[in-house]
């Protein structure tokens, strides 16, 4: 259960994000929408417990992981060391979720050697290897053309429904929040307050 009581964040002198309430139970997907530069990765990074500096109060589980704009992989290091090593997780279970991510025979590969949309697999089987309790995702799938989005979609819908972790996915894209989101909310206003938007409901959520 992911559960922030948020009063104000400001970066130097400017509140960025006024108060709100986020709480997301596991199996869940908040879908966060809002302009560019209204505090959406503020939002995150205060939920992943990368900043600190707020006033309010935030309650995460330990077991987290995120899912960034870019991939975020080391060049030099091997796909399969480039989940083992951050994780610290067993070969033999990385190889099983690069399978499942459908990435198998490409363990030794370089980060330089894969496509954009591989690059991205390896990202969700770093992020879901661990068994999250909490997942946090930054427009996870940008500059990935149609076809190759709804791949990644369906893969990490059913990672999700497999893990159940709790998530917010912050994004523009209404493609990504259609397909992940259970629940919607839109940021707006400086500084910017949280509107929930309709409440759908998923199978397994
Ligand atoms: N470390 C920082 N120091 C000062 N200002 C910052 C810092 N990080 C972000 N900001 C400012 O805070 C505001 C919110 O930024 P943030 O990156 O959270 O927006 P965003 O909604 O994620 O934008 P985008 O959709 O373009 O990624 C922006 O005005 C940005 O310039």
């Amino acid at each position: 259960m992911i559960s922030l009581d948020l009063r104000s964040k400001a970066h130097g002198r400017t509140q960025v994000l006024g108060p709100m309430r986020i709480e997301v139970a596991p199996g869940e997907v908040l879908g966060i929408s809002g302009p560019s530069g209204i505090g959406k990765s503020t939002l995150l990074r205060i939920v992943a417990g990368l900043d600190t500096r707020f006033d309010g109060r935030l309650d995460a589980p330990a077991e987290r992981a995120m899912v960034f704009q870019s991939p975020t992989l080391l060049p030099w290091r091997s796909v399969l060391d480039n989940i083992t090593i951050p994780t610290q997780c067993r070969p033999e279970a990385a190889r099983a979720m690069l399978a499942r991510v459908g990435l198998a025979g490409h363990e030794a590969a370089w980060p330089g050697q894969l496509s954009l949309g591989q690059a991205r697999r390896v990202a969700l089987a770093r992020a879901f290897v661990g068994t999250p309790r909490m997942l946090l995702m930054d427009e996870p799938f940008s500059s990935l053309d149609a076809d190759r989005i709804s791949d990644l979609l369906t893969l990490t819908q059913d990672l999700i429904a497999q893990h159940r972790p709790a998530v917010i996915l912050a994004s523009h894209s209404a493609a990504e929040l259609d397909a992940l989101a259970t629940r919607r909310a839109h940021l707006s206003g400086r500084p910017a307050h949280l509107d929930y938007l309709e409440t759908r409901l998923r199978a397994g959520s």
